[in-house]
């Protein structure tokens, strides 16, 4: 028999590795020129977003298509509150978790067991889809807050019923309600981190999703996607590399240096799709250097111009959105290994959405590998082995 796996002619395929320059799909949500290093939501360049907009109307924005009027984001604001809290079942399951346990791991597994606990989490209808990524969106915070408390010893804080997703979520992480400035800095971080085109933890999701699995089900996968430090991930390696630049007193252009030389990736710097500044890490290095100002911690900003300066004239590799992030979060006082949560925290709305818009005309998602193993082998018992 012919191999099965063999193609027509009129099928022929386009092997592109990595799936490089590779479109896959039609979206409406986020273009990307990276030429040029421009960033769009929706219509809405990302530093109109940032510098205007809150991160619920982007989350309405990326779900609906317009920005809300006010009583549209009222009426989100009031749904997302109103589902802050976990199960006591999701609890248990964080208070059994390892305080050795990544971060990343512990919000993966709370967000598939919340399907346990939701009555609608296999209605593949649209505006119950919409209802699961409010509540799934609402829950994030409260996940990645409990874990963080609950590992350094102490209780949960309860979720407010007041106060924006970035308010609430520093106020239970820390137990104490944030400064303005502090809760306006996230929650510009949100809005940067909301959405970006067809990254691999939103493919990931959108993957998942073509084969009409559920919203819970691409959500864990795609949390696990973006752990990974040549995504997500790499906010926190950011933030290893410049504390261990700290620690040692390392010059940090010689440091970067020393690491290219022995063949090792410099994190937080090259894109898939940007051939320039990353549009979103211009806006984190302005905000980087007015937080080291503000917190007369100078050295983070030092450090991380001095890197940049490198890498762009030794290798013309550019900063990402996670090089700038890292120093920002760790001034804003949180923990490295919660970088990548916070992310996830942003970018299921742009999971969701994305969900959303594959639903709204699906076609299964099914790339084709070239088979490069032998062939015409016969089958040999065991014993004969
Ligand atoms: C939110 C996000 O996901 S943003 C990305 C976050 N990831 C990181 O910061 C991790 C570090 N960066 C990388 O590993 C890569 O740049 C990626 C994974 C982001 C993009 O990868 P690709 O598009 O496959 O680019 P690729 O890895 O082919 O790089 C092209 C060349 O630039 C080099 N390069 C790319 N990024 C880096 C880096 N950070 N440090 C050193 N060299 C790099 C590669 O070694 C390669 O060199 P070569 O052609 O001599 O082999
Ligand atoms: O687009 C990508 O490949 C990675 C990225 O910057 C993101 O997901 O924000």
């Amino acid at each position: 028999m012919a191999d099965q796996d063999a193609v027509k002619e009129k099928d022929a395929p386009i092997k592109a590795p990595g799936l490089k320059g590779v479109v896959a799909l039609d979206s409406e949500l986020s273009f990307i020129d990276g030429e040029k290093g421009e960033l769009i939501y929706r219509g809405y360049t990302i530093e109109d977003l940032a510098e205007h907009a809150t991160y619920e109307e982007v989350v309405y924005l990326l779900w609906n298509g317009e920005l809300p009027n006010e009583s549209e984001l009222n009426e989100l604001r009031s749904s997302l509150r109103a589902n802050r809290e976990l199960p006591d079942e999701v609890l248990d399951i964080l208070r059994n978790a390892p305080s050795s346990a990544h971060p990343m791991a512990v919000l993966r597994t709370a967000v598939s067991a919340l399907s346990f606990f939701d009555d609608e989490a296999e209605v593949m209808e649209e505006d119950a889809n919409r209802r699961k990524a409010t509540r799934l969106l609402a829950a994030i915070p409260t996940i990645i807050a409990a874990f963080d408390r609950l590992r350094k010893g102490k209780e949960p804080v309860a979720p407010l019923d007041e106060g924006s997703m970035a308010y609430n979520f520093l106020y239970m992480l820390n137990d104490e309600k944030p400064g303005e400035a502090a809760e306006h800095t996230f929650d510009v971080c949100l809005v940067l981190h909301a959405d970006h085109g067809l990254n691999a933890s939103t493919f990931t999701s959108r993957v998942i999703g073509s084969t009409l699995s559920d919203m819970y089900s691409a959500v864990s996968g795609a949390i696990g996607a973006l752990k990974g430090p040549l995504h997500g991930g790499a906010n926190r390696e950011v933030m290893r590399m410049l504390l261990d630049i700290d620690k040692k007193g390392a010059d940090p252009a010689e440091y970067v240096r020393e690491r290219l030389a022995n063949k090792e990736k410099v994190m937080g710097f090259g894109h898939r799709v940007y051939r320039t500044m990353d549009p979103r890490a211009a806006i984190l290095r302005d905000m980087v250097e007015d937080l080291s100002e503000e917190k007369n911690q100078r050295k983070w900003y030092d450090y991380s111009l001095e890197i940049m300066n490198t890498m762009i004239g030794d290798k013309n590799i550019n900063p990402n959105v996670d090089f700038f992030s890292a120093s920002t979060y760790y001034m804003l006082g949180l923990d490295p290994d919660l970088f990548t949560p916070i992310f996830a925290l942003s970018r299921t709305a742009g999971w969701t959405a994305h969900l959303l818009e594959q639903w709204s005309d699906n076609r299964l998602i099914r790339p084709r590998a070239e088979y490069v193993g032998p062939k015409g082998k016969t089958f040999v018992p065991v014993e004969n082995r």
